[in-house]
Protein backbone atom coordinates (compact mmCIF):
# COMPACT_ATOMS: atom_id res chain seq x y z
CA UNK A 1 0.00 0.00 0.00
CA UNK A 2 1.23 3.51 -0.88
CA UNK A 3 0.58 6.19 1.34
CA UNK A 4 0.24 9.36 0.14
CA UNK A 5 2.52 13.00 1.82
CA UNK A 6 -0.51 15.21 2.93
CA UNK A 7 0.21 18.27 0.80
CA UNK A 8 0.98 21.09 1.55
CA UNK A 9 4.48 20.42 2.55
CA UNK A 10 7.03 22.66 4.36
CA UNK A 11 10.18 20.84 5.00
CA UNK A 12 13.56 22.63 6.30
CA UNK A 13 16.27 21.28 4.17
CA UNK A 14 20.19 22.38 3.65
CA UNK A 15 21.48 22.97 0.28
CA UNK A 16 25.54 23.59 0.81
CA UNK A 17 25.69 26.00 3.77
CA UNK A 18 22.34 27.31 3.24
CA UNK A 19 19.21 26.63 5.53
CA UNK A 20 16.34 26.67 2.96
CA UNK A 21 12.58 25.88 2.74
CA UNK A 22 10.46 23.81 0.33
CA UNK A 23 7.02 23.73 -0.27
CA UNK A 24 5.30 21.41 -1.91
CA UNK A 25 1.52 22.29 -2.72
CA UNK A 26 -1.00 19.76 -4.86
CA UNK A 27 0.11 21.46 -7.91
CA UNK A 28 3.55 23.28 -7.52
CA UNK A 29 6.95 23.35 -5.83
CA UNK A 30 8.92 26.57 -4.45
CA UNK A 31 11.95 26.54 -2.60
CA UNK A 32 13.48 29.49 -0.26
CA UNK A 33 16.94 30.16 0.80
CA UNK A 34 16.70 31.22 4.56
CA UNK A 35 19.37 33.70 3.71
CA UNK A 36 18.02 36.73 2.24
CA UNK A 37 14.78 35.49 2.35
CA UNK A 38 15.85 34.52 -1.44
CA UNK A 39 12.92 32.52 -3.38
CA UNK A 40 14.87 30.36 -5.34
CA UNK A 41 12.93 28.20 -7.84
CA UNK A 42 9.27 27.78 -8.37
CA UNK A 43 7.53 25.57 -10.95
CA UNK A 44 4.31 24.31 -11.64
CA UNK A 45 3.88 20.31 -12.18
CA UNK A 46 3.72 19.03 -15.67
CA UNK A 47 5.22 23.06 -16.44
CA UNK A 48 8.49 24.47 -17.08
CA UNK A 49 9.97 26.24 -14.18
CA UNK A 50 8.57 30.11 -14.07
CA UNK A 51 11.48 30.77 -11.79
CA UNK A 52 15.48 30.26 -13.14
CA UNK A 53 17.89 28.82 -11.05
CA UNK A 54 21.53 28.90 -12.33
CA UNK A 55 22.72 25.36 -12.69
CA UNK A 56 26.00 27.17 -11.15
CA UNK A 57 24.43 28.08 -8.06
CA UNK A 58 26.70 27.91 -5.30
CA UNK A 59 24.93 27.64 -1.32
CA UNK A 60 27.12 30.06 0.65
CA UNK A 61 26.66 32.03 3.67
CA UNK A 62 27.71 35.65 2.83
CA UNK A 63 27.15 35.08 -1.05
CA UNK A 64 23.66 35.87 -3.14
CA UNK A 65 22.60 32.63 -5.05
CA UNK A 66 22.38 33.51 -8.88
CA UNK A 67 18.82 32.94 -9.86
CA UNK A 68 15.30 33.22 -8.01
CA UNK A 69 14.30 36.56 -6.37
CA UNK A 70 16.79 38.50 -4.72
CA UNK A 71 15.95 40.70 -2.40
CA UNK A 72 17.61 44.14 -3.32
CA UNK A 73 17.39 47.14 -0.29
CA UNK A 74 17.86 49.41 1.16
CA UNK A 75 19.11 50.57 -2.28
CA UNK A 76 19.17 49.01 -5.68
CA UNK A 77 22.25 48.85 -8.12
CA UNK A 78 25.26 51.19 -7.80
CA UNK A 79 24.47 53.76 -4.59
CA UNK A 80 25.61 56.31 -6.49
CA UNK A 81 23.13 56.10 -8.85
CA UNK A 82 20.57 56.31 -6.66
CA UNK A 83 18.75 59.65 -5.46
CA UNK A 84 20.57 61.90 -3.00
CA UNK A 85 18.45 61.32 0.09
CA UNK A 86 18.72 57.15 -0.50
CA UNK A 87 22.22 57.97 -0.85
CA UNK A 88 22.74 60.28 2.33
CA UNK A 89 21.07 57.11 4.16
CA UNK A 90 24.13 55.33 4.20
CA UNK A 91 26.63 55.76 6.68
CA UNK A 92 28.99 52.70 5.99
CA UNK A 93 32.87 53.30 5.27
CA UNK A 94 33.10 50.20 3.45
CA UNK A 95 31.83 50.77 0.17
CA UNK A 96 28.56 50.26 -0.36
CA UNK A 97 27.46 46.57 -2.11
CA UNK A 98 25.35 46.54 -5.02
CA UNK A 99 22.16 46.04 -4.53
CA UNK A 100 21.96 46.91 -1.12
CA UNK A 101 22.66 45.10 2.31
CA UNK A 102 20.45 42.49 2.71
CA UNK A 103 20.15 39.41 0.48
CA UNK A 104 23.47 37.66 1.64
CA UNK A 105 22.36 38.17 5.19
CA UNK A 106 20.44 35.62 7.33
CA UNK A 107 16.71 36.31 8.20
CA UNK A 108 13.99 34.39 10.29
CA UNK A 109 11.35 32.52 9.25
CA UNK A 110 8.63 33.52 11.45
CA UNK A 111 5.46 31.76 10.80
CA UNK A 112 4.40 29.24 8.52
CA UNK A 113 0.61 28.87 7.32
CA UNK A 114 -0.41 25.93 5.26
CA UNK A 115 -4.01 24.84 4.22
CA UNK A 116 -5.21 22.58 1.77
CA UNK A 117 -5.31 25.46 -1.02
CA UNK A 118 -2.20 27.51 -0.24
CA UNK A 119 0.61 28.45 1.68
CA UNK A 120 1.65 31.46 3.84
CA UNK A 121 5.47 31.70 5.05
CA UNK A 122 6.89 35.17 6.44
CA UNK A 123 10.03 36.42 6.92
CA UNK A 124 11.53 38.74 8.83
CA UNK A 125 15.21 40.41 7.70
CA UNK A 126 17.23 40.11 11.44
CA UNK A 127 17.85 43.66 12.29
CA UNK A 128 21.00 43.95 14.11
CA UNK A 129 20.18 46.36 17.13
CA UNK A 130 21.75 49.49 15.46
CA UNK A 131 20.21 48.68 11.93
CA UNK A 132 22.49 46.47 9.50
CA UNK A 133 25.94 48.23 9.37
CA UNK A 134 26.30 51.08 7.61
CA UNK A 135 22.28 51.99 7.90
CA UNK A 136 21.62 53.33 11.16
CA UNK A 137 18.19 53.01 10.71
CA UNK A 138 15.12 51.45 12.48
CA UNK A 139 13.19 49.71 10.02
CA UNK A 140 11.18 46.30 10.23
CA UNK A 141 11.84 44.51 6.74
CA UNK A 142 9.70 41.60 6.11
CA UNK A 143 8.91 39.39 3.02
CA UNK A 144 5.48 37.55 2.62
CA UNK A 145 5.52 34.90 0.60
CA UNK A 146 1.90 33.64 -0.52
CA UNK A 147 1.23 30.50 -2.94
CA UNK A 148 -2.01 29.71 -4.58
CA UNK A 149 -2.33 28.91 -7.93
CA UNK A 150 0.02 31.97 -8.17
CA UNK A 151 3.41 33.37 -6.46
CA UNK A 152 2.86 36.43 -4.44
CA UNK A 153 5.56 38.04 -2.92
CA UNK A 154 4.97 41.59 -1.03
CA UNK A 155 8.00 42.96 0.60
CA UNK A 156 7.24 45.58 3.66
CA UNK A 157 9.31 47.96 5.14
CA UNK A 158 8.13 49.42 8.81
CA UNK A 159 9.97 52.89 9.85
CA UNK A 160 9.61 52.01 13.23
CA UNK A 161 12.26 55.48 14.07
CA UNK A 162 11.44 58.97 14.58
CA UNK A 163 13.21 60.24 11.22
CA UNK A 164 11.48 59.70 7.79
CA UNK A 165 13.94 57.49 6.01
CA UNK A 166 14.56 56.96 1.94
CA UNK A 167 15.46 53.68 0.06
CA UNK A 168 15.20 51.99 -3.19
CA UNK A 169 14.50 48.80 -3.45
CA UNK A 170 13.68 45.62 -5.84
CA UNK A 171 12.21 42.19 -6.12
CA UNK A 172 14.72 41.40 -8.45
CA UNK A 173 12.83 38.07 -10.35
CA UNK A 174 14.93 36.20 -12.70
CA UNK A 175 12.28 34.20 -14.92
CA UNK A 176 12.80 30.92 -17.20
CA UNK A 177 12.61 31.50 -20.95
CA UNK A 178 12.70 28.42 -23.81
CA UNK A 179 14.88 30.72 -25.64
CA UNK A 180 15.65 34.46 -25.22
CA UNK A 181 15.59 35.05 -29.13
CA UNK A 182 12.11 34.33 -29.59
CA UNK A 183 10.46 35.62 -25.74
CA UNK A 184 9.19 39.26 -25.71
CA UNK A 185 7.67 41.21 -22.97
CA UNK A 186 4.75 42.98 -23.31
CA UNK A 187 3.11 45.84 -21.45
CA UNK A 188 6.33 47.94 -21.62
CA UNK A 189 4.98 50.41 -24.95
CA UNK A 190 5.07 53.42 -24.22
CA UNK A 191 7.02 53.72 -21.36
CA UNK A 192 9.91 55.81 -20.68
CA UNK A 193 13.07 54.01 -19.42
CA UNK A 194 16.60 54.53 -18.67
CA UNK A 195 19.32 53.14 -21.01
CA UNK A 196 21.77 52.63 -18.44
CA UNK A 197 24.17 50.86 -21.11
CA UNK A 198 24.17 54.39 -23.45
CA UNK A 199 24.83 56.64 -20.99
CA UNK A 200 21.92 56.82 -18.78
CA UNK A 201 19.78 58.30 -21.55
CA UNK A 202 16.30 58.72 -21.14
CA UNK A 203 14.34 57.13 -24.15
CA UNK A 204 10.88 55.66 -24.77
CA UNK A 205 9.43 51.89 -25.75
CA UNK A 206 8.14 51.10 -29.36
CA UNK A 207 5.82 48.44 -29.32
CA UNK A 208 7.20 45.09 -27.32
CA UNK A 209 10.56 44.45 -25.95
CA UNK A 210 12.78 41.91 -28.05
CA UNK A 211 16.00 41.13 -27.14
CA UNK A 212 18.86 42.17 -29.39
CA UNK A 213 21.84 42.17 -27.24
CA UNK A 214 22.55 43.24 -23.67
CA UNK A 215 19.93 44.55 -22.08
CA UNK A 216 19.62 46.78 -18.66
CA UNK A 217 17.05 49.07 -18.95
CA UNK A 218 15.33 50.97 -16.19
CA UNK A 219 11.44 51.46 -16.53
CA UNK A 220 9.66 54.46 -15.08
CA UNK A 221 6.11 54.31 -15.52
CA UNK A 222 5.03 51.06 -16.08
CA UNK A 223 1.40 49.56 -16.02
CA UNK A 224 0.58 47.15 -13.29
CA UNK A 225 0.57 44.04 -15.67
CA UNK A 226 3.58 43.34 -17.58
CA UNK A 227 4.12 40.03 -19.78
CA UNK A 228 6.16 37.75 -21.19
CA UNK A 229 5.00 36.10 -24.51
CA UNK A 230 7.28 32.74 -24.72
CA UNK A 231 5.71 31.15 -28.10
CA UNK A 232 8.21 27.58 -27.74
CA UNK A 233 7.11 27.00 -24.04
CA UNK A 234 3.00 27.67 -25.13
CA UNK A 235 2.90 30.06 -22.43
CA UNK A 236 2.41 34.03 -21.23
CA UNK A 237 3.81 34.94 -17.82
CA UNK A 238 2.45 37.43 -16.33
CA UNK A 239 3.29 39.78 -13.71
CA UNK A 240 0.97 41.87 -11.71
CA UNK A 241 2.89 44.59 -9.49
CA UNK A 242 1.62 46.94 -6.64
CA UNK A 243 3.32 49.97 -5.19
CA UNK A 244 5.38 50.15 -7.79
CA UNK A 245 5.68 51.81 -10.96
CA UNK A 246 9.44 51.25 -12.06
CA UNK A 247 11.19 47.91 -13.09
CA UNK A 248 14.63 46.89 -14.46
CA UNK A 249 14.69 44.45 -17.14
CA UNK A 250 18.17 42.69 -17.62
CA UNK A 251 19.64 39.73 -20.17
CA UNK A 252 23.51 40.24 -19.64
CA UNK A 253 24.04 38.50 -23.20
CA UNK A 254 27.54 36.90 -24.55
CA UNK A 255 30.45 38.80 -22.93
CA UNK A 256 28.71 40.32 -19.60
CA UNK A 257 27.82 36.51 -19.11
CA UNK A 258 31.47 35.37 -18.93
CA UNK A 259 32.12 38.26 -16.21
CA UNK A 260 29.67 36.72 -13.61
CA UNK A 261 29.47 34.71 -11.32
CA UNK A 262 27.70 31.30 -10.69
CA UNK A 263 26.36 31.60 -14.54
CA UNK A 264 26.90 29.20 -17.51
CA UNK A 265 28.22 30.92 -20.38
CA UNK A 266 25.43 30.23 -22.24
CA UNK A 267 23.01 30.86 -19.33
CA UNK A 268 21.99 34.28 -21.18
CA UNK A 269 20.04 32.53 -23.74
CA UNK A 270 17.63 30.82 -20.97
CA UNK A 271 16.62 33.65 -18.54
CA UNK A 272 15.71 37.46 -18.03
CA UNK A 273 15.06 39.37 -15.44
CA UNK A 274 12.24 41.62 -15.04
CA UNK A 275 12.82 43.65 -11.24
CA UNK A 276 9.61 44.76 -9.94
CA UNK A 277 11.29 47.62 -8.53
CA UNK A 278 10.93 51.41 -6.64
CA UNK A 279 14.22 53.16 -7.88
CA UNK A 280 14.72 56.59 -8.84
CA UNK A 281 11.81 59.22 -9.16
CA UNK A 282 9.73 55.86 -7.91
CA UNK A 283 11.79 55.76 -4.56
CA UNK A 284 10.16 55.15 -1.26
CA UNK A 285 9.73 57.70 1.48
CA UNK A 286 8.88 56.42 4.95
CA UNK A 287 7.85 59.22 6.95
CA UNK A 288 8.11 57.82 11.05
CA UNK A 289 5.98 55.02 11.91
CA UNK A 290 5.14 54.42 8.31
CA UNK A 291 4.95 51.72 6.25
CA UNK A 292 4.84 50.56 2.55
CA UNK A 293 5.06 47.42 0.65
CA UNK A 294 6.26 46.21 -2.58
CA UNK A 295 4.59 43.27 -4.38
CA UNK A 296 4.35 41.29 -7.07
CA UNK A 297 2.55 37.87 -8.38
CA UNK A 298 3.32 35.73 -10.80
CA UNK A 299 1.55 33.02 -13.05
CA UNK A 300 1.88 31.51 -16.51
CA UNK A 301 -1.57 30.70 -18.58
CA UNK A 302 -0.80 28.92 -21.71
CA UNK A 303 -1.53 30.55 -25.68
CA UNK A 304 -4.46 29.32 -27.04
CA UNK A 305 -3.51 27.32 -30.05
O1 LIG B 1 25.65 40.36 -10.22
P1 LIG B 1 24.60 41.08 -9.40
O2 LIG B 1 25.16 42.03 -8.39
O3 LIG B 1 23.59 40.13 -8.81
O4 LIG B 1 23.80 41.99 -10.42
C1 LIG B 1 23.19 41.43 -11.53
C2 LIG B 1 22.54 42.51 -12.39
O5 LIG B 1 21.48 43.10 -11.68
C3 LIG B 1 20.68 43.98 -12.45
O6 LIG B 1 19.70 44.49 -11.62
C4 LIG B 1 21.51 45.12 -12.96
O7 LIG B 1 20.69 45.96 -13.74
C5 LIG B 1 22.69 44.56 -13.76
O8 LIG B 1 23.51 45.64 -14.20
C6 LIG B 1 23.47 43.59 -12.91
O9 LIG B 1 24.53 43.03 -13.65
Amino acid sequence: MTTLSPVPQVERIELGELVCWRVRTSGAELLIAQQGAQVLSYQRDGEAPLIWLSEQASYRKGQGVRGGVPVCWPWFGDLQRNPAAVQQMYRGSDPAPAHGLVRNLDWQLLEVDARADAVDLDFAFIQPEQGPAGWPHNVDLRLHIHLDQRLHLSLSSHNRGTQPVSLSQALHTYFAVSDIHQVQVEGLAGSHYIETLHDWEERTQHGDLVFEGETDRIYLDLPERVSILDPAWQRRVHLHSSGSRSAVVWNPWIDKSLRLSQFASDAWQRMLCIETANVLDDAVQLAAGERKSLAVSLWAEPLSR
